[in-house]
């Protein structure tokens, strides 16, 4: 259903899960493979952006590619409007404006629930794709002021927003089901099997105390409470949705949402999940666009908020090495309408709009002006674009998914295979797409790595995996090397 079938066909081709003599299940080369070779590509059962990265970087809520124009990705970076004001009137006169005199800054539409929760797509194929897939089931539509406070859906996004994100995925996970059931004609068992065999230990038993001085059984103490309040507030937002209207759904909900369902999702992401990510648009826009036309006056908003997000940036990188509090990305500042609910605040209250997205606000420092000249614009360019190349100065699109058949894949620190993201684009679904690093004979157990391997000690990786309870093998971390 998620997957077309000349896809699955080719991956079943491809690829055979079997098990692994390093632990349980293994996804295995059933042919050679060359360097370079795709193996197999396969769409997320799940897949989310992070939440801090919802606030920087507009993505469609479907396929994740970039939406809106460049001048709104550049404001958002550069903290000169909030992510609520792209659905703005105004806003949308501004991109019609700005399509019609700078076309090469339009990255793709953006289109609106229809319900105007807060997400946002790049087509309204995206939009239809989304909401079947369960999203009609957790869009909370435009909620007035006095009811925000009370809605169990905002109060279980709300009781996200404050704990743990990964919460919004188990919604994600639980309102798949629910649509699977309902278009399986009501076999629970069949609407829950993707998810049955991956390694699902409660979340309690597999994550790891951050905090050293409190003990650990207080740490799993208060994630069960945690739990036990988003299981209560989720079966609730089920049962009282619009969208929940016969009984054997409702009888399926009661049975499903539960803390130890809860707990087991959580527990199946934390060892299951992959991350996703799109690298920033913005450098190829810098360099077939704005390079080309620095001269020209519409470019100067671009310039204006380049200069200041690499000022914000360089500052950002100062304080830091002086051991201070990093800049722009405090995950606190997060609003509601980022876990797509719009219109109301964690009090129920309207958010403030004042911030637009069409002027870049007044500044103190003079270094913010637009450049003077077209060479002093093309040294920005270029300042930018250097800075890029070292540091994400424009920020990826960053999330986390959860695929049938590579997230069978287990861990070597010397992976013989690499996951990509493509699709995305022009109504394309976003599909990860599993590559080979070697020459792999059929056969063989694919591995990726789940850390970044590259410059640490055999200690470092070891923590690194400590939350997948497992110590590694491989010939790298037995030989006691370096990555
Ligand atoms: C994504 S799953 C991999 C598939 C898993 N083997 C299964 O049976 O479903 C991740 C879990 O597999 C186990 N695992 C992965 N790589 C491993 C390795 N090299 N050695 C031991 N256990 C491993 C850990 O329990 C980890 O949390």
């Amino acid at each position: 259903m998620w997957t077309t079938s000349t896809q699955m066909d080719n991956n079943k081709t491809n690829v055979s899960v079997l098990p692994s003599k390093y632990h349980g299940r293994g996804l295995f080369a059933t042919r050679d493979f060359l360097p370079g070779e795709v193996i197999l590509r396969e769409r997320p059962l799940v897949a989310m952006q992070s939440l801090d990265n919802r606030q920087y970087v507009p993505a469609c809520g479907a396929c994740f590619c970039f939406i809106g124009t460049c001048r709104q990705h550049l404001m958002l970076l550069a903290e000169a409007g909030d992510r609520s004001a792209l659905m703005e009137e105004e806003e949308s006169r501004r991109m019609e404006a700005e399509a019609a005199t700078f076309p090469g800054a339009v990255l793709a539409p953006l289109v609106p629930c229809t319900m105007r929760c807060g997400e946002m797509y790049c087509s309204q194929k995206c939009r239809e794709e989304h909401w079947d897939r369960g999203h009609r089931l957790l869009c909370v539509g435009h909620i007035p002021e006095h009811e925000a406070g009370s809605h169990p859906l905002v109060q279980y996004k709300m009781h996200a927003l404050r704990t743990n994100e990964i919460f919004l995925l188990v919604a994600d996970v639980v309102a798949l089901i629910l649509t699977r059931f309902e278009s399986n004609g009501g076999d629970l068992s069949a609407a829950l099997s993707p998810f049955r065999d991956f390694v699902q230990r409660p979340w309690w038993d597999v994550a790891t105390n951050p905090d050293p001085v409190r003990d650990t059984s207080a740490f799993q103490d208060m994630l069960r409470v945690l739990v036990k309040v988003a299981a209560d507030l989720l079966r609730q937002a089920l049962l009282t949705h619009p969208g929940a209207p016969c009984a054997t759904y409702r009888g399926s909900v009661e049975s499903i949402v539960s803390p130890d369902f809860v707990a087991a999702v959580i527990g199946m992401f934390e060892q299951n999940n992959v991350g996703i990510r799109r690298d920033s648009v913005l450098s190829s826009f810098l360099v077939d666009h704005l390079m080309p036309n620095c001269s020209i006056d519409s470019t100067q908003v671009y310039l204006q908020l380049l200069g200041r997000i690499l000022e914000d940036w360089e500052e950002g990188e100062e304080e830091d090495e002086e051991g201070e509090e990093g800049a722009p990305d405090d995950g606190d500042e997060m609003c509601v309408a980022d876990a797509g609910i719009s219109g109301a605040d964690a009090n129920g209250h309207e958010h403030d709009h004042h911030q637009h997205l069409g002027a870049v606000p007044p500044c103190s420092v003079s270094s913010r002006l637009p450049p003077a000249s077209p060479s002093s614009a093309r040294a920005l360019v270029e300042a930018c674009l250097a800075k890029s190349q070292t540091s994400e100065i424009f920020s990826a699109v960053d999330g986390t998914a959860l695929l049938s058949l590579i997230c069978c894949m287990n861990h070597s620190c010397q992976a013989n295979c690499e996951v990509r993201w493509v699709g995305g684009v022009g109504g394309a679904p976003l599909m990860a797409e599993l590559v080979a690093m070697e020459h792999l004979p059929g056969g063989g157990e694919l591995f990726q790595s789940y850390i970044r391997v590259q410059g640490t000690s055999v200690e470092d990786r070891r923590i690194s995996l400590k939350e997948y309870g497992f110590i590694c093998q491989c010939a790298l971390c037995s030989s006691g090397k370096s990555g």
